[in-house]
């Protein structure tokens, strides 16, 4: 049996859960779900990975974006795991407050995107110390742009579980992920983006307008006001409101639940939902499991072998469907 992981978020249950080995995160944990009732432990299909800086509602710099992105791959790349959940550790050690993510944070924010900070830096520092500690050698970085679009591309169902705030760029992951829950008592959402003068004029906008309606979408916007999770589950920006404590434990069941299906069907819905609204980009991505699917048959390995064996194809035995 393995030992059990520290209890990283108060609603978080270590007797499901194992540390992933191999990373050293500082801005994220990552966990596998595992099953000890038996009298073997047993793997789940499903991991769990949550920002974990609730002291500033989860805001993310570039290096939790270098995590989330490096964990987000891995589970991608991990043929056991059918679904991802995605939440906020909390609440805050500073004033008990949760968050989901609150976005980019502000106290790094360059003209040119969000900054490095140079190794050893202080988190805790007051924000003009902060600002001298900026690596100036790496660029700013836009980067969260590329998990919105690895979660996008995934084969995998990821669910956020919005346990607080979902801000700014916060807002924009939920918006991307595949399925939302959120805890009633409180999950926040708010669009923030162009109240510090962001704009995220891609997913984050153009996607929260198809699950929510253009009027709405625009209002979210541009008025960028709170709204409840209640509000949220009316207007098709998360699927069930939750109470707090069972906030996890109804994600792990979305997740079982979807490690029920064919792992093929969920990743054709998947790619198949994205593709009318990721162009061709979209069409690229659905087509490889398409691709992946005709390698499967006879027809297709009647092609390779005849290559390799320097003959003409026989394609008498594959009909033209119609
Ligand atoms: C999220 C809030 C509404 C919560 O309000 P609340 O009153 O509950 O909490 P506080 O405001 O007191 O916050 C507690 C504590 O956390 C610090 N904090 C919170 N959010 C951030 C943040 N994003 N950056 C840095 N610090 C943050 C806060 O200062 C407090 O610290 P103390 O030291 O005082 O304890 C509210 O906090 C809020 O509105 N937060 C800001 C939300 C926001 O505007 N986010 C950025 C939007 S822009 C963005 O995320 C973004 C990022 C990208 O990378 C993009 C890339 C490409 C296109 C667009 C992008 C984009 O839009």
């Amino acid at each position: 049996m393995s030992d059990l992981p520290s209890r990283v978020s108060e609603i978080f249950d270590p007797t499901l859960w194992r540390d992933v080995q191999g990373f050293d995160f500082t801005d994220i944990t990552y966990h596998r779900g595992v099953d000890r009732t038996g009298p073997a432990e047993r793997d789940l299909p499903v991991v769990r990975i949550a920002f974990d800086r609730p002291e500033v509602r989860n805001a993310f710099r570039p290096h939790t974006v270098d995590e989330l992105y490096r964990a987000l791959d891995h589970a991608r790349m991990t043929s056991d795991v059918a679904a991802v959940i995605l939440t906020g550790n909390g609440p805050s050690p500073k004033d008990g407050g949760w968050a989901f993510c609150s976005g980019g944070d502000q106290r790094i924010r360059g003209r040119d995107g969000y900054r490095y900070e140079a190794e050893g830096a202080d988190d805790e520092a007051p924000l003009e110390q902060r600002r001298e500690q900026i690596d100036p050698a790496r660029a700013g970085r836009l980067h969260i742009l590329e998990v919105q679009r690895l979660i996008r591309t995934m084969p995998k169902v990821v669910i956020a579980a919005v346990p607080g705030w979902a801000a700014g760029g916060g807002h924009s992951l939920n918006v991307v992920c595949d399925l939302s829950i959120a805890s009633r008592q409180h999950a926040r959402f708010m669009q923030t983006d162009a109240n510090v003068g962001s704009f995220d004029a891609g997913y984050g906008s153009a996607l929260l307008a198809r699950q929510a309606g253009d009027k709405r979408a625009r209002e979210i916007f541009f008025l960028a006001r709170e709204y409840s999770a209640e509000d949220a589950e009316r207007w098709d920006v998360v699927n069930e409101v939750v109470d707090h404590q069972d906030l996890e434990s109804l994600a792990l069941q979305y997740a079982r639940i979807i490690a029920t299906k064919s792992p093929q069907a969920i990743r054709m819905l998947k790619f198949a939902f994205n593709m009318v609204d990721d162009g061709m980009a979209g069409q690229q991505v659905f087509a490889g499991e398409a691709t992946r699917l005709a390698y499967m048959t006879d027809e297709a390995v009647e092609g390779r072998d005849a290559f390799l064996q320097r003959r003409d194809p026989d394609w008498s035995g594959f009909p033209y469907y119609y």
